[in-house]
């Protein structure tokens, strides 16, 4: 990857989104069946009981091998839902194979939304992420939303935090060399991508989390 330091937030935005668009649908697949290969028999996507998810859009790594994978192994799996009101607030739903979905307003899929059905953040074990770049220190540049911050903001000012564990997923090209942090961006745990782990926590911290 060129140089990305001296971009804007939205400029750097606007250069990784159009890099990941530019991926054929060959190299999607090929690139979705890495990240299965990646995460399915890794020990913190079998021990997750509780998983969210997305469905993927402009481009996005897609997780649906994992997504079902996860409905097979009897895994409870979630998606984001945004709220129509206040419409910067999103949770997170119980979403099950065959279940209707519609397009939310920016046309990506999502179950209607049902209150009995959402479980608030903390009881989730793992969310994974998608995010337009990333870095190696568990930095995570996305859509410009601020959804998932503001839906874990709560939790990562607590002391201790251990759950969930924030893993990102993204194709190799959204790697940038250091993503300048806001005041409100939550760091993930790691990412991952078709080609392999980012962990940003130290190797030893990160063979007992
Ligand atoms: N697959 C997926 N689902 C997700 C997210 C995501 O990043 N990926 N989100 C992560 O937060 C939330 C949705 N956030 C989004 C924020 C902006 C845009 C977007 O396309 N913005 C357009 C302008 C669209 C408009 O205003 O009509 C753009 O910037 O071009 C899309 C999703 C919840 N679901
Ligand atoms: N915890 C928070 N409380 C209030 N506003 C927030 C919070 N987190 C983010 N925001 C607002 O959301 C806006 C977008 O943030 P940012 O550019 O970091 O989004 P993003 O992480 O790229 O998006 P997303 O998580 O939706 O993919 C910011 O301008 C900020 O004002």
């Amino acid at each position: 990857m060129t140089d990305t330091a001296p971009l804007t937030r939205p400029q750097l935005r606007r250069l990784l989104r159009d890099a990941r668009r530019a991926l054929t649908p060959l190299q999607q697949r090929q690139a979705a069946r890495g990240l299965y290969r990646q995460l399915a028999q890794h020990p913190l996507f079998r021990r997750a009981r509780h998983i969210a998810l997305y469905l993927p859009n402009d481009g996005e790594i897609d997780p649906r091998l994992l997504l079902r994978e996860a409905q097979r192994r009897g895994k409870r799996t979630y998606l984001p839902v945004l709220h129509a009101w206040p419409r910067t607030h999103m949770v997170f739903q119980r979403f099950d194979a065959h279940e209707p979905l519609r397009p939310n307003r920016f046309g990506i899929a999502e179950p209607v939304i049902n209150r009995k059905r959402q479980r608030p953040t903390w009881a989730l074990d793992l969310i994974l992420l998608p995010l337009v770049g990333f870095d190696e220190v568990g930095g995570r540049l996305g859509m410009g939303g601020g959804f998932y911050d503001r839906s874990l903001a709560y939790q990562s000012r607590r002391k201790g935090w251990k759950k969930p564990l924030l893993l990102g997923l993204a194709h190799e090209c959204q790697k940038v060399e250091r993503l300048t942090q806001a005041s409100w961006d939550v760091p993930l745990k790691g990412t991952v991508s078709d080609g392999g782990w980012y962990l940003a926590s130290a190797p030893e911290a990160a063979t007992c989390i």
